[in-house]
């Protein structure tokens, strides 16, 4: 883009960059050959014309919204079946290219996206080899979604009331909602989108009760779509968020499916009604996991999205003057003679005075707002913020992966650890993330409220994360239950996996001797982590493990990236990370006061070095945010585009609105106008 279209605050910034922006764009993408695919498929995807929206998406009704989102979605289903889209997640971390395009492209959430983000992992993780061969072959016509959480139960697994009866005479399971609570209730892209679903159920088999299985279950008629008999399936209805997604609910009038629907993997039915246990019934919960590994990566994403949207905005935002200096009072003999005689001369001077300073500041330029040490301790961390969760999110998904390989060699010994690490950095990231992207919007005023700067529909799906794939409080005492035991192992001089080993530390010291470094701030976590975990015997306990294993995994990969890019984007990438952990030091003072010998002098201390760091990031700001590399089709922000035209862009957003289109609006005539009529009488 030619600058001369640039709002000039920005060519400033980008000047006054100390580091390499194109080097820290590679650095994120995982690589200049990423970078250079990512920007290969996002031209092409973004110059298909019909992807364009002729009225923005939020003038259109409920069913006009959904109706839009399935006809982009099938356009972006047909660019990925040509083989142009990845179909494979990147395997550094998990999160693919499509994913981050589609959330341009489709605004909210596709409703195809179960599709491709639980049901085809669910086959491919829980379908014997032979039923994958069966359903995962080129021309099928399945589009599927997940349905697990019912009207009555989300959280409770082991409280589903979908049954999955055994009849050994046909060889079939017959499906049955027994009752209201019983209906499924949530699966996205399940009311109108998909054709079949996995459905998680209660397996009785001769009466008696195996616990949840997921099915495989075909609900509409491939060539008609028309729901088949016995079900009953239809759509939740308007959200907070997700409006596009297609939310459904779905029924089951003993309902009947072939033997071999059941996925076999892991646990089997035999022809005869023989049950066959799988290895760990936890495996069943194996797509949940995938999920929340792949969350923290999904929500550094949005948050770069929310951070680039609100910094861009605050280097192009003016706003407040400086403070008056208080003109000096004049001092006279006698009193009563200057409250007659001279009262006018002060008047006159002090009215001169305050007249110069008043036009001084009336022509000063008002600051920037990204000059206010304020608004950088709202932006920054954000930032900071979406470089921890994705450089987390990329060690946790090569764990993941590790861990995975072991299981299909039979070994399960790192499972609770894996579960364990992928629900409390599921359930903080989540939770940080929804916090920051709200942030970002305080941080843009009136203006960020609007629907066009798009930080309303980026928190409406952050949000969404805290609650799905696992309730936020549920996953920390998942996490709770894993610390618990490994602190009982501790204290019996067992020995203990790798991201707890910590505790053993701190059973032997006490309390943590504090220091000010990134290693002290780390060791003061898992001080924090262990003294909690020790009073959870009789308490309980929240964030504190994960803080310890973001804090500690944020910090040694920075150390580790530093060391092979440029010393200008490493001394960036060092402040960026010390503010994290900075901020959280200080976020948690009262937690360190309890389980460390931290000082009040080392709390100033703190303080101070996090303002001076807020100070040294601020020159880079908004090159750090532009080494997002997010364009700005992907952005879908009046606030946060490149350019940085904030006004003439929420202007021109504005004049979109359908109520602009005529002068007079016909609800004058009917209703304002007698209204008016009447007030007359
Ligand atoms: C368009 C075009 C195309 C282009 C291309 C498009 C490309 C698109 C690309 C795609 C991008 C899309 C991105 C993704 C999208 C996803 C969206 C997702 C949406 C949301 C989905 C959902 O929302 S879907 C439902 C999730 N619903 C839950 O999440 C329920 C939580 N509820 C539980 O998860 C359990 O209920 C709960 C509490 C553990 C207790 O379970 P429970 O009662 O059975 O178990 P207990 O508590 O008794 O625990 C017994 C022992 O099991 C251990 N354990 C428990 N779980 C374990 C586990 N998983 N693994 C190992 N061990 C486990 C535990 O640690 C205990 O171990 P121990 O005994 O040794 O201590
Ligand atoms: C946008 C969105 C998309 C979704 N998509 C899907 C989908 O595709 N497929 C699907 O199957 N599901 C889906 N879900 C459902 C989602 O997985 C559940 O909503 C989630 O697991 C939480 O369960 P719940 O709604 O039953 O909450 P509840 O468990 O009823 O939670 C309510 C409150 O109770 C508390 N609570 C519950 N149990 C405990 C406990 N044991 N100890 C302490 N506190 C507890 C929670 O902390 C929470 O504060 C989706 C949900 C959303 C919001």
């Amino acid at each position: 883009m030619s600058e001369v279209n640039i709002n000039e605050d920005l060519v400033k910034e980008r000047k006054k960059c100390t580091f390499d922006v194109e080097e820290l764009i590679h650095l994120v993408d995982g690589g200049k050959h990423n970078t250079l695919e990512r920007k290969k498929v996002e031209q092409y995807v973004l110059s298909i014309k019909e992807l364009k929206d002729d009225v923005p998406e939020e003038y259109l009704s409920h069913k006009e919204r959904y109706e839009n989102s399935v006809r982009k979605g099938s356009i972006l289903f047909m660019v990925l079946m040509k083989g142009i889209l990845e179909r494979k997640r990147n395997k550094d971390e998990g999160i693919s290219y499509n994913y981050k395009i589609i959330n341009g492209v489709v605004k909210d959430v596709t409703p195809f996206m179960l599709h491709f983000g639980m049901f085809l992992p669910t086959l491919a993780s829980q379908a014997s080899p032979e039923q994958q061969r069966e359903w995962l072959k080129k021309g099928s016509q399945m589009i599927g979604t997940y349905a697990q959480t019912e009207l009555g139960h989300g959280t409770f697994l082991r409280g589903l009331e979908t049954t999955a009866t055994y009849d050994a005479d046909t060889e079939e399971f017959i499906i049955h909602s027994p009752n209201l609570t019983s209906y499924k209730w949530w699966p996205g892209g399940l009311a109108q989108t998909v054709n079949h679903c996995i459905v998680m159920a209660q397996l009785y088999i001769k009466g008696k009760n195996h616990g949840i299985h997921p099915f495989l279950v075909q609900i509409r008629d491939i060539e008609t779509h028309m729901p088949l008999p016995g079900i009953k399936v239809g759509d939740i209805g308007p959200k907070l968020g997700f409006q596009t997604a297609n939310n459904g609910f779905l029924g089951f009038d003993n309902y009947r499916i072939p033997r071999m629907n059941m996925l076999m993997k892991n646990s089997q039915v035999l022809k005869d009604g023989t049950y066959v246990k799988a290895k760990n019934d936890k495996l069943t919960y194996g797509t949940m996991v995938f999920v929340r590994v792949t969350i923290v990566a999904d929500v550094a994403y949005e948050l770069a999205r929310a951070a680039t949207i609100a910094v861009r905005y605050a280097a192009v935002r003016h706003q407040s003057k400086p403070k008056p200096n208080e003109p000096e009072p004049q001092i006279l003999d006698y009193l009563t003679q200057q409250h007659k005689l001279f009262i006018a001369v002060s008047t006159s001077h002090a009215f001169r005075i305050v007249g110069r300073w008043l036009w001084s500041t009336y022509t000063k330029p008002e600051p920037q707002i990204l000059d206010y040490v304020t608004q950088q301790h709202k932006l920054f961390i954000a930032v900071s913020t979406s470089h921890a969760f994705r450089i987390v999110g990329r060690w946790l998904w090569s764990t993941y992966t590790k861990v995975v390989a072991d299981i299909r060699h039979g070994n399960m010994d790192h499972l609770p650890e894996l579960h364990a690490l992928a629900c409390c950095l599921k359930a903080v990231c989540s939770k940080d993330a929804s916090v920051c992207v709200e942030q970002c919007r305080f941080a843009c005023g009136g203006h960020g409220y609007m629907q066009s700067s798009n930080l309303p529909i980026i928190y409406g799906i952050v949000t969404a994360t805290v609650t799905y794939e696992g309730e936020h409080t549920v996953m920390l005492l998942q996490t709770a239950r894993y610390l618990v035991k490994a602190y009982k192992q501790a204290s019996e001089g067992k020995s203990l996996t790798p991201t707890v080993a910590y505790m053993a530390k701190y059973l032997k010291n006490g309390s943590h001797c504090w220091q000010n470094t990134p290693e002290g701030i780390i060791g003061g976590f898992q001080a924090v982590a262990a003294g909690k975990t020790k009073e959870a015997c009789e308490s309980l306990f929240r964030h504190a493990h994960a803080r310890a294993v973001l804090c500690e995994m944020f910090w040694k990969e920075i150390q580790r990236i530093s060391s092979t890019v440029s010393p200008s984007l490493a001394i960036v990438l060092e402040q960026l990370a010390e503010l994290y952990l900075k901020y959280w030091a200080l976020e948690k003072r009262g937690d360190m006061l309890m389980y460390s010998n931290i000082t009040k002098e080392d709390i100033s201390s703190l303080q101070r070095r996090y303002v001076e760091l807020l100070a040294l990031i601020r020159p880079n700001a908004v090159g750090i945010v532009d080494a997002f590399d997010i364009r700005d089709e992907i952005l879908c922000s009046t606030l946060g585009a490149y350019d940085g035209r904030v006004y003439e862009r929420l202007m021109e957003e504005a004049m979109k609105s359908p109520l602009n289109k005529e002068p007079v609006n016909q609800s004058f005539h009917k209703y304002i106008k007698p209204l008016l009529i009447q007030a007359k009488l």
